[in-house]
């Protein structure tokens, strides 16, 4: 890959912000940072919370991570955070389809995180967004290779009610209209759904896409398909575009694309002692097409993406690891890095 590797520690001496720092791509990226030497000034909601006790046990964490108090609506709150920071990891948001809890917080507070860091003079300020900011737009054909020129129809995600692709697609405009207007070096990373080893105590959605495959609690799978990108990707490629001084827009962060019926088998595959679902719910329609992301931004910068298998194997290894999902499984791959 093209960043340096761990022990060169090109964040020596960098003070960064991130942002929702317990949840579980941000725990990922602050996991990363610190290994590269970064200091990190990290918010959450609550730093006595001991759902982010997790981060305190990082490699690095003792000397240079510190953890700040603060909502994404608390503007005094992000500006203390942010103040004396040369960068920004912007990764805090709801995931919810209840429009009252999402669309002001993601909204709003992304407009806090540019005006902050507007004022801290930082030298970028990486946002991360979503694959839902991108693909909800029913007039685009799936036989269209969908890139980052793409964007989600504000219509169409009200009129579904997809609250959360809503507020993700306004939150980013915002960021980007809001960073040309204050003068902010910009850079957003569009991941889909995100799997792979939980960091922090507790499974969050994505990875309870998985769970619930395996814990018998889905009997049947959907006709959808989603993209899919391991969450250390996801962290590096955080750092990638941070640390590259020519990286500018969108990066879209994706591995690969499945069929539901694709990943059940996968798992099945993997994990053949799980109750894994056979019959799709739908049984009267053909199957749900595939879209055709393009990742070529972030594989032109030297980004090498873990194969969905691997990231599908780390992620159930992990739940197993967690307690969260009992273990009877046969192994047969090698855990990657957890
Ligand atoms: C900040 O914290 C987060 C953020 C995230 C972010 C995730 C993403 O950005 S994912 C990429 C883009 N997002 C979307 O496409 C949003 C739309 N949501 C979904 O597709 C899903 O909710 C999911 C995120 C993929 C989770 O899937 P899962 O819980 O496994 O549910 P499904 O199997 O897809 O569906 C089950 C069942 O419900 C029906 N259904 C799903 N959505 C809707 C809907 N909007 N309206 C009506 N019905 C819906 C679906 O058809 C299924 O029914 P069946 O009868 O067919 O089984 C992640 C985590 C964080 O903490
Ligand atoms: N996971 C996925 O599949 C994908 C995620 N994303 C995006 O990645 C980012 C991180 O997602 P992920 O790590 O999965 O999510 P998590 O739910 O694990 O983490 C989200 C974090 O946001 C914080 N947060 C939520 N609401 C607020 C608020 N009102 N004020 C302050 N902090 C808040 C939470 O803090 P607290 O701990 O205090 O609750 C939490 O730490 C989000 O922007 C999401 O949209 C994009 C594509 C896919």
């Amino acid at each position: 890959m093209a960043l340096d590797n761990v022990s060169s520690g090109s964040g020596y001496g960098k003070t960064v912000c991130v942002t929702g720092a317990g949840g579980f791509i941000a725990s990922w990226i602050v996991k990363l940072l610190l290994e590269r030497g970064y200091t990190v000034k990290g918010t959450v909601r609550n730093p006595d919370d001991q759902k982010n006790a997790h981060l305190k046990e990082l490699e690095g964490a003792k000397d240079r991570l510190t953890l700040w108090r603060a909502h994404l609506l608390d503007f005094q709150g992000l500006k203390d955070a942010i103040s004396g920071c040369h960068g920004v990891f912007h990764t805090a948001s709801p995931m919810t389809n209840d429009a009252e809890k999402m669309v002001n917080p993601a909204v709003n507070g992304t407009k806090n995180v540019i005006i902050a860091a507007a004022e801290a003079k930082v030298e970028r300020v990486v946002f991360t967004s979503s694959i839902g900011a991108v693909y909800m737009d029913p007039n685009r054909s799936r036989d269209v290779v969908v890139d980052e020129s793409c964007w989600s129809d504000l219509e169409f995600c009200k009129n579904t009610n997809n609250w959360y692709c809503y507020g993700k697609t306004v939150a980013e405009l915002a960021a980007w209209e809001l960073a040309k207007e204050k003068g902010v070096d910009l850079v957003t990373v569009v991941p889909p759904l995100v799997m792979g080893p939980i960091l922090q105590p507790t499974m969050n959605i994505s990875t309870g896409h998985i769970f619930k495959y395996l814990s018998g609690s889905a009997k049947s799978y959907t006709n959808d398909v989603h993209a899919y990108v391991h969450v250390r990707d996801v962290a590096f490629a955080h750092l990638l575009v941070y640390e590259t001084p020519s990286a500018s827009g969108r990066y879209i962060c994706s591995q690969s694309s499945l069929h539901r019926g694709e990943l059940v088998e996968i798992l099945a595959r993997l994990f053949p002692n799980y109750p894994i679902p056979t019959k799709c719910s739908d049984e009267i329609n053909p199957r749900a097409k595939h879209y055709k992301y393009s990742s070529q931004k972030l594989k032109d910068m030297g980004m090498e993406f873990t194969p969905v298998e691997q990231s599908l194997y780390d992620t159930v290894i992990s739940l197993q690891h967690k307690g969260i999902l009992g273990v009877v499984h046969t192994k047969k791959y090698a855990s990657s890095k957890l």
